[in-house]
């Protein structure tokens, strides 16, 4: 545990011009960061966290009417469909909360609170976008990628496939059980950008480059945000995509950790690939073969357990 002692999570001022630098070393080094002077109003965080505590204290019946998630709705301690389980329950969405999402939760809930859910939602996924798009620009700005919203533009597209998760991890009500108890095992994100928020209970680890994990302390008035699969591809490997879970360690013991993640992703058919200007001739060879992210989401996110390396199957490296 010594190493913990040395780990600092890099902290990002959004709101201060020199962070950039700063930015793009925390991506490159560990691929995650905590981001503070964010101007997501923190209305717009409190009021989804009480739709979410308010969703996940309703009775199982009614929770499990909105699941299975396939892969979109209500699901429980099973995580994707390949064998993963956790001490978890999640409500998995597409960000602009789509009809089936709305007919699936007016059906349980009625339409008042569907809409009212909605409506939380989508203030929410627009004040985390704008903060990922403004993230990103900084990013291709440090790193001199012209223009500047080769990454931002996929995630305002239209048909950008971007996710939004509502994880609960309650707390055990037996004493005895094991410490440590895994809520989500370690992964990657596959998408470009993920930006987590959290109640105040810990659980977040993330993994360094010698596999030692760190915890991250929680504080619900900041995001913390994952360098995904995809932005690592896209900088030809220079940006790192961050390995992390979440130990459900029962330290709330009257509600658990819940967190909200937006994971922010190309459109089904945009061609993934490192980007010609981070592939300079003779001196870095593209690591990565190109793909389509529905190719990629088809045969290789939904084919593979969660502890994967994922970007070993479009990897041009021997391995
Ligand atoms: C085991 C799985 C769950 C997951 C799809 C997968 O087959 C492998 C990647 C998993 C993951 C991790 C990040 C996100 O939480 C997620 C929504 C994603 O895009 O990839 C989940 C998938 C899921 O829960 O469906
Ligand atoms: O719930 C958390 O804090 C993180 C979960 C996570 O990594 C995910 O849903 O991909
Ligand atoms: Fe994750």
């Amino acid at each position: 545990m010594a190493i913990e002692q040395f780990f600092t999570c890099p902290l990002i001022e959004l709101s201060e011009p020199d962070s950039k630098p700063q930015l793009v070393k925390a991506c490159e080094e560990f691929g995650f960061f905590k981001v503070i002077n964010h101007r997501v109003p923190i209305h717009v965080m409190t009021r989804l966290g009480h739709e979410a505590v308010r969703f996940f204290s309703l009775p199982l019946a009614d929770k499990l009417r909105t699941g299975p998630p396939d892969p979109f709705g209500y699901g429980n301690k099973k995580i994707g469909s390949n064998g993963d389980v956790g001490s978890v329950e999640y409500l998995l969405l597409t960000t602009n909360y789509s009809n089936q999402d709305y007919q699936r939760f007016s059906s349980t809930f009625g339409e008042a609170a569907a809409e009212n859910f909605r409506c939380v939602l989508n203030e929410y996924v627009s004040s985390v976008r704008k903060m990922a798009c403004e993230i990103l620009e900084m990013v291709a700005d440090e790193l001199k990628i012209q223009p500047r919203n080769v990454f931002s533009k996929l995630l305002m597209d239209e048909e950008s496939d971007s996710v939004f998760r509502l994880n609960h991890y309650p707390p055990s009500d037996d004493e005895s059980r094991e410490k440590n108890l895994i809520g989500f095992g370690e992964h990657t994100d596959p998408q470009i950008i993920s930006v987590l928020r959290s109640n105040n209970t810990s659980g977040l680890q993330i993994s360094l480059r010698d596999g030692k994990w760190i915890s991250i302390p929680p504080d619900e008035t900041s995001f913390f945000v994952n360098v995904g699969d995809s932005l690592q591809v896209m900088t030809n490997g220079r940006l790192k995509s961050v390995r992390h879970r979440v130990v459900a360690n029962n330290n709330n013991k009257s509600f658990g950790r819940l967190s909200m993640i937006y994971f922010g992703g190309p459109p089904l058919s945009e061609k993934i690939a490192p980007l010609p200007s981070l592939v300079k001739a003779g001196e870095s060879e593209s690591l990565y073969r190109e793909f389509t992210w529905f190719d990629f989401k088809k045969s290789v996110v939904y084919n593979s357990r969660l502890a994967d390396d994922r970007l070993r199957r479009v990897s041009l490296r021997q391995s």
